[in-house]
Parts: structure tokens; sequence; C-alpha cells
């Protein structure tokens, strides 16, 4: 469960004080997520969610996220807002942690998306991108293309560990990749972790709003759309799902249509987008100990994507 942070009754109340949010009425800890506490809020004028930041967010990025989630929110994109105190900060600190409350958005994630889920999330994908315009915040990639050899230099033994001969396959991606990455593509903010569990859906099935920006950064917008088909459009089985990732693609392009440069691109862009989650989760795999309150993710299952984005499938095509 992704509380690594307990707060006391105490605490709690000294925190709110420095709102105007009115008494708790309830307060739990949220179990899904890997990256920080969060907490569900409830007080006598609605419901928030309070975070604190653990692990991978550095402090010193927590004001471009925060201030992106309020640049979204103002031009009416479903984003949570920041919530701030009296004095009009969004960034505290609570137990010595950087901590902020947002508010609470309705909505459900769904966890095995149709194609008709994977149309609508394109759709808040692009409009996403679209309402990102204008914003004056940069943050590089850390994660992007450059940062990938250097990452896997730290953790080839276990790649090698999980699947004997990983290693050698994985340089040559990385050398094929750095010679190929498409570099010269619309870019702007993006929020490039768009996963199922970060993209809430109405009863009806429609896009109501995105969570977790937190590596919200500048990039290629065909670079989120590619995170997103790896993320949503795969079967359990392995296999790719061309229908679900035509109707994503179609979703998209409801809000913003993709150049033929961005389209051509997308093989490779989704073949870094499976090296670049392949290597985050190797990464915790290695560094989470036996016990640990969160169960690392699966670096295979996106060892086995990047199988299929190296075989140079043509995927999307036909995705008009
Ligand atoms: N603004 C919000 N409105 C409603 N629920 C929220 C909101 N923010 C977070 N949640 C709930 O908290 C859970 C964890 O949030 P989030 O995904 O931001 O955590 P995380 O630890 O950063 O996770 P991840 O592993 O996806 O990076 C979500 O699955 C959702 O249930
Ligand atoms: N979405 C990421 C985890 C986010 O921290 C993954 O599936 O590896």
């Amino acid at each position: 469960m992704a509380v690594y942070t307990d707060i006391t009754d105490q605490e709690l109340e000294a925190f709110l004080a420095e709102y105007d949010l009115g008494a708790p009425l309830a307060f739990k800890g949220i179990a899904e997520g890997v990256e920080n506490s969060n907490f569900l809020l409830e007080t006598e004028t609605g419901r928030y969610i309070l975070t604190v930041y653990e692990r991978r967010a550095r402090p010193e990025d927590l004001p471009y996220f925060l201030n992106l989630l309020g640049w979204l929110a103002d031009r009416g994109y479903p984003s949570a807002r920041p919530v701030a105190d009296k004095a009009g900060r969004t960034l505290k600190t609570l137990r010595g942690k950087p901590a902020a409350i947002v508010e609470f958005m309705p909505g459900l994630s769904v966890r095995k998306p149709t194609p008709a889920h994977c149309r609508e999330a394109g759709e808040g994908l692009a409009w996403l991108h679209l309402a990102g315009e204008g914003y004056a915040g940069r943050r590089a990639n850390d994660l992007g293309q450059p940062h990938w050899a250097p990452l896997f230099s730290r953790h080839r033994q276990a790649a090698e560990d999980l699947k004997p001969g990983l290693a050698a396959t994985i340089d040559k991606d990385l050398a094929e990749m750095a010679l190929a990455w498409p570099r010269s593509l619309p870019s702007g903010t993006i929020h490039a972790d768009y996963f199922p569990d970060n993209v809430f859906f109405r009863t009806d099935g429609k896009f109501a709003a995105t969570i977790d920006f937190y590596f919200a950064c500048d990039d290629a917008y065909a670079y989120d759309v590619a995170v997103t088909l790896n993320a949503w459009c795969f079967e359990a089985d392995g296999s790719f799902n061309v229908t679900a990732a035509q109707g994503l693609i179609a979703g998209y392009e409801r809000r913003r249509p993709l150049s033929p440069a961005e389209r051509d691109a997308l093989p490779m862009l989704a073949r870094g987008a499976a090296m670049r989650f392949f290597l985050t989760r190797l990464a915790d795999w290695n560094a989470t100990p036996a016990g640990a309150l969160v169960r690392p993710k699966d670096p295979l299952e996106y060892e086995r994507k990047l199988a299929v984005h190296r075989e140079g499938l043509s995927l999307f095509g036909a995705a008009r």
C-alpha cells in the first residue's frame, strides 16, 4: 500500500489550520499508487486529496507540477486544481516532506480498457496537449532517450538475472534507438505517464479526468501518444490490439490530428516508450527490498512489449 508516511490526527489538524477548508470529517490512506503517499480528505468544504511527496519527485520540480495542474484547470481541463493555503501557497511541508492538497476528481479508472475507453483516453490526451500550450513552466524529460543508456548501465546485471542474454539485446536496442530516435517532432508539455490508472471515466464510459502529473515534462506530443498506446493497447497475452490502438489514435485526432511525420515516428517512439518503462521498472525491481510496502511492477511486461515493437510491426498505417 502506498502510504509511506503516517499522519496523526494532531498533525492533520495543525496542517489544516493553515487552510480555509474547515474541519476534517474523514481522512484515510489510499492503497493505490507506488510513488507518493495519498490520502482522501473530506472536510466541511468538500473532498480533497492530500499528497505527501516521497521518492522520485524532486522537490525543485514540484512547483512545475502544481502550477501545471492549475494552468490546465484554468483552461477547463479536468485536472485536480491545487488548493492554496491562507497565505496563497500550494506547496507545503508535512512531517518534514513536501506535501500538497489538490481537488478530488470524480470518476473511475478501468483495469481492462475496451477500444471505446481507448478512444476516449486518446481524446483526453489530445485535449491535455492543447490545454498545456502556453504553459510557461519548463522541465526537461529526465527519463527521455538520452538517459536510457546511462540508466541501463547501472542495472545490466538485474536484466541478466531476469533473463540471461537480455543485456546484450537491450544494448543493441539502445544503440539503434540512439541512431533513429526522432528529434524534431512537435513538442510541448506532455503527461508522460498516461496509464489507465491515471485516467478516470464517468459511469457512461466518457473520459472524466486525468491525475498524477508527476512525470510531466517537455517532450514530443507523439511520444506521449506512444507511451499511451503501450499502456492501453496490449492484451494480457502480450499481443498488441490494433483495433484499440486505432481507436486511441482516432480519439486523439478528434482534437489534434497527427502530422505525417508524427505518424511515421510512432513505431520507433512506441519502441522507445517501452524501453523507458522497462528501464525504470528494472531499476525499481533492483532497488525494492523483499517485504517492502509496495510490490514493484514487472519489468518483463515491458520487455515483452519492447520485443513486439522490435519486430517493427506496421501498427499504425491504417489508423485513419
Ligand atoms: N485528484 C484526485 N482525485 C481523486 N482521486 C485521486 C486523485 N489523485 C489521486 N487519487 C487516487 O489516489 C490514487 C494514487 O494516486 P497517484 O496515481 O497520483 O499516486 P502515485 O503514488 O503517484 O501513483 P503511480 O504509481 O500511478 O505513479 C489514485 O489511483 C486515485 O485513486
Ligand atoms: N506507470 C508506471 C509507474 C508510475 O510510477 C509503470 O507502470 O511502470
